[in-house]
């Protein structure tokens, strides 16, 4: 799906548990085009760092690995998978060793624009390779891809955020499950904050909140907001 002449371009970003990853999949798949997840890319590096034996508080070395991270990342939403070096990392980067040290990365200045450009690189090969992308993350609609057509700052209650990463990562959402959950989400977000902005919509950036939104929901309501968008340029491009 796209527009006469551009490829389908679509950034999403949100806080975490807000759904953007899942519902962001989901997007893709429906539409027929690549998915991108640009905190995949933070945390095979943060993976990588912690393998290679680099202090992550060594800036200019974290940034050096930047550099030379020798990622595979796959764009097929139905079918993510993530290599560094040979290495399936799939599962080890979603651990809660990677998810606490992730934000010391991904708040280091010198590594966020080799990144970016990165992500940029890698939206326009898969909008190339199939008409168009899904990226989402913390800064795509404000620094990675400005200009895309579709911009959606997806948003969720600090509790609805709490309970969904509780069921996901502990099966339930109690208030001990909830509690250890906290750091997690919380705190990730506040040191988040001090490089990206990810609570408010930028201009032109169209908010879902899906905080009363069943998942199936939430999908169509990004799915709403896309037809809206496409709508319009065609209607500019007559
Ligand atoms: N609207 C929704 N309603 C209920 N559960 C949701 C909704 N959106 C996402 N989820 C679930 O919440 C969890 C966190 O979603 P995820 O997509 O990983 O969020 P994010 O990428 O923003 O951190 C997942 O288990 C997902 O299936
Ligand atoms: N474009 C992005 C994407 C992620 N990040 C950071 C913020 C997060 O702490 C980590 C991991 O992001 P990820 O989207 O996997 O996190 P959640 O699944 O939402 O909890 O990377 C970022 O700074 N900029």
């Amino acid at each position: 799906m796209s527009t006469a002449e551009s490829p389908l371009i679509i950034a999403i970003d949100g806080p975490s548990g807000s759904g953007k990853s899942s519902v962001s999949k989901a997007v893709a798949s429906r539409l027929g085009v690549g998915y991108l997840d640009t905190g995949a890319m933070y945390r095979a590096l943060t993976w990588w760092c912690l393998d290679q034996g680099v202090d992550l508080a060594d800036e200019a070395a974290v940034v050096a690995a930047a550099q030379t991270l020798p990622l595979e990342l796959s764009t097929d939403p139905d079918d993510q998978r993530v290599g560094v070096g040979g290495s399936d990392v799939t599962v080890d980067i979603r651990t809660t060793e990677i998810s606490s040290q992730v934000s010391r990365v991904a708040t280091n200045t010198g590594v966020r624009p080799i990144l970016q450009q990165a992500q940029r690189d890698r939206m326009a090969a898969i909008a190339t390779a199939t008409g168009g992308v899904v990226a989402e993350g913390r800064d795509i609609t404000t620094v990675v891809a400005p200009d895309a057509l579709v911009r959606i700052l997806l948003t969720a209650s600090e509790e609805a955020r709490l309970r969904r990463r509780s069921a996901e990562v502990h099966g339930t959402a109690d208030e001990e499950a909830m509690a250890a959950t906290r750091d997690q989400v919380l705190r990730r977000d506040r040191d988040d904050s001090s490089v990206s902005q990810f609570t408010v919509a930028a201009d032109g950036v169209v908010t879902v909140d899906t905080s009363d939104l069943g998942f199936d929901e939430s999908v169509e309501a990004v799915l709403a907001v896309v037809a809206s968008r496409v709508g319009m340029a065609a209607r500019d491009e007559t």
